[in-house]
């Protein structure tokens, strides 16, 4: 993914190192299977018209990498909003939209650990 933005301090590596950690966990997760590349947009009719914004954790790895994340907050929107399509575009009883509630649990429950003990 290359982008026109980039952030420019040389440690922001360090600054992100808890959220690289943090998006590994996400993606060792047994339920992330549904996250883990983008929608194959061709094979999933109405994925496209419906989810204005996909996003998946590789994309996100990839914005990580290459340091497009100018703070904490845009990557937080970039997670939650992986979670958010997935609760739009399935049904709650669905295998993936059960997989989708599970991993907002577990991304909730890890990011405040992290921010407290910041
Ligand atoms: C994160 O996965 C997306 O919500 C697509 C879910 C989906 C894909 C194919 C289907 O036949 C049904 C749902």
């Amino acid at each position: 993914v290359s982008c026109a933005k980039r952030a420019k301090t040389p440690n922001s590596e360090l600054l992100f190192l808890p959220f690289r950690v943090l998006l590994a966990e996400l993606e060792a997760h047994q339920d992330a299977w549904p996250f883990l590349s983008p929608v194959k947009l061709k094979s999933v009719p109405g994925y496209r018209k419906v989810i204005k914004k996909p996003m998946d954790f590789f994309t996100i790895k990839e914005k990580l990498i290459n340091n497009m994340y100018l703070n904490q907050e845009n990557f937080i929107i970039d997670v939650n909003l992986v979670f958010d399509n997935c609760q739009k575009f399935n049904e709650d009883d669905s295998e993936i939209g059960q997989a989708g509630h599970r991993m907002k649990r577990f991304f909730d429950k890890r990011w405040t650990e992290l921010l407290r003990k910041q």
